[in-house]
């Protein structure tokens, strides 16, 4: 049976290591990149109880009353609650996927920022737009939102030594020390400067048993999460152990693979902004998640994603590369994502 590459990215992560092993990784990161838009990630320095905690909190949190998890509800941006449409609890089918809801539950979480996006929505007084602040934490489990706190900040490290990388494979030229670096240049340092203010998002995802009938041929009647690609950079997703329920569509665009977790390994795929950069030399590959196995699951994906603002459009090395025309004109991320974000609770 086929599996996922692994690939450790600790060559990026260390500031002694030697060229020839970066190359090495950069090389690695191209042929899983154009084959799956899928791998393995270790070598991230996140210890694995550390990673335990993160998913034995999150579990901690869903098996609470729903009383008590909806203090945290998310609210529309329109509403009279003055919620950001985005961020906080959602209970179960509250997500939107291709028009059906999805069987799963969630907190989200997104970079906390201080300055109005782009669309505005109309409302009563203390109306917040979409995707503006802050995140909703939970009171209980009580170390919940400091330990999250700290993972993030080692993720976000992890998603810009990545995406560092991401730029050495594609053999991007190295940056000129001379240029101010504005982000329209095209170096290999072109996805770390788009990154440097990642709007990024978390969520900790609760999924029960689909109650669908067992057998593998059955028709698929619900989903725990909808076929998507995911939005923006890279997706650093933590799971629990259950197997079985990440499905990752391979290039025939037929065959599921299992995506199934390794132990202290994180499960990474690429986003919509890292195929518009490439002009789809690499793709955002398509996944779901039908989880018919014992027990539930809890997963914890990080989005690390581009800055809110950063603009996106196909790098002149990979149109060349591609030999295609640009695949779009060029937008912001924020564009992106608010079209997405819109399209999740209000399809
Ligand atoms: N921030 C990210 N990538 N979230 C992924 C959610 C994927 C499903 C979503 N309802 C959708 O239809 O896109
Ligand atoms: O739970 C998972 O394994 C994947 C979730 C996912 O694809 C997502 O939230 O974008
Ligand atoms: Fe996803």
């Amino acid at each position: 049976m086929m599996s996922l590459p692994i690939i450790d990215i600790s060559p990026f992560l260390d500031a002694s290591s030697s060229p020839a092993s970066r190359q090495q990784v950069a090389l690695f990161i191209n042929n899983a990149c154009t084959e799956f838009g899928f791998f393995y990630l270790t070598g991230h320095g996140i210890p694995q109880a550390k990673l335990e905690e993160i998913i034995s909190l999150a579990r901690q949190f869903f098996a609470l009353p729903n009383e008590q998890k909806n203090k945290i509800k998310r609210h529309d941006a329109a509403g009279p609650e003055g919620g950001d449409g985005a961020r906080g609890y959602q209970g179960m089918g509250e997500n939107v996927t291709q028009g059906k809801k999805d069987m799963h539950e969630a907190i989200d979480l997104y970079r906390e920022w201080d300055h109005a996006p782009t669309v505005e929505r109309s409302g009563g007084p203390g109306t917040r737009s979409t995707l503006q602040g802050p995140n909703l934490w939970p009171d209980e489990p009580g170390k919940l939102k400091p330990v999250y706190l700290a993972y993030i900040k080692q993720l976000q490290n992890v998603g810009s030594a990545l995406v560092r990388a991401m730029g050495q494979a594609l053999e991007l030229p190295p940056p000129d020390p001379n240029s101010a670096g504005t982000p329209e240049t095209e170096d290999s340092e072109v996805f770390v400067r788009n990154t440097d203010h990642s709007f990024w998002v978390m969520r900790l995802i609760g999924y029960p048993k689909l109650t669908t009938p067992v057998s593998p041929d059955a028709p698929i009647t619900s989903l725990s999460c909808g076929e998507h690609t995911d939005y923006g950079c890279v997706t650093l997703l933590l799971t629990d152990p259950t197997p079985g329920a990440l499905q990752v569509l391979l290039k025939d665009g037929t065959t599921w693979l299992n995506a199934d977790p390794i132990p202290g390994a994180f499960v990474v795929n690429i986003g919509d902004m890292i195929e518009r950069w490439t002009n789809g030399l690499w793709k955002s590959t398509r996944h779901r998640v039908i989880h018919r196995g014992e027990g539930y699951r809890v997963s914890v994906p990080f989005f690390f994603e581009p800055n809110f603002e950063a603009v996106v459009r196909p790098l002149e090395r990979c149109v060349e590369r591609s030999g295609k025309e640009a695949m779009h004109e060029g937008s912001t991320y924020g564009e992106h994502l608010l079209g997405k974000v819109f399209g999740n609770f209000y399809g």
